[in-house]
């Protein structure tokens, strides 16, 4: 995995841009928990975490749940640490376990929404029940499908977008609220 300078990564911090802040982005959380509930109260729900970006997404939504669930990944890359993306690359994906459940991808953001709709697809190839998805974020754009996540947290700006999860160059995965990259760094 590449690495940055300090001063690179320094430079990238100075110039980037709030879009979200912690507290609102929270509340996004608190709605999206609320959604989940009121769809998967009594369907003992199979959450499937788009790894990486999703594993924040994920692990602050499932203290919010006070609902039966169950936890599972997939791991499947467009990006892969660029800010444009390419075909989708499945690291994993856990067909025999997805037989019969009620799926809910979780994944940090619906771009041009291709890696969602692959990974919504193949669910249904695998032959889910059934099969719905949140994101925290979704970008404000034309997308490249006509598929669209069930629950959105947050509309965000058609600029690369970075923190909670989604990562600028492998790096800012933890910041605690969403940024937008500056132009000159994008
Ligand atoms: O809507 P799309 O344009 O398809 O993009 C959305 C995907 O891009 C990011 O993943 P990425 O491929 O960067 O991998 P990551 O999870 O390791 O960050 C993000 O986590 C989504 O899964
Ligand atoms: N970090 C990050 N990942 C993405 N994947 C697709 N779009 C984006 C974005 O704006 N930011």
């Amino acid at each position: 995995m590449s690495k940055m300078t300090p001063e690179q990564f320094h430079g990238v911090r100075q110039r980037m841009d709030l879009i979200a802040d912690q507290a609102a982005v929270e509340r996004a959380f608190d709605d999206m928990a609320q959604a989940i509930e009121q769809r998967y109260a009594d369907k003992d729900p199979l959450l499937l975490c788009v790894v990486t970006g999703g594993i924040v997404t994920a692990g602050l939504l499932l203290p919010r749940l006070d609902i039966q669930l169950r936890l599972d990944y997939v791991h499947a890359s467009r990006y892969r640490g660029a800010t444009s993306g390419g075909e989708l690359h499945w690291r994993h994906r856990p067909s025999e376990a997805i037989q019969g459940e009620h799926v809910l991808v979780v994944d940090d953001i619906f771009d041009e929404g291709c890696t969602m709709a692959a990974i919504v697809d193949a669910c249904v190839a695998d032959g889910a029940a059934s099969v719905q998805s949140v994101v925290l974020a979704r970008k404000e754009r034309a997308h490249a499908t006509d598929y669209r996540p069930d629950i959105i947290g947050l509309t965000v700006p058609d600029r690369y977008v970075m923190g909670y999860g989604l990562d600028y160059k492998n790096y800012f995965r933890n910041a605690a609220g969403i940024y937008a990259a500056a132009d000159e760094d994008v």
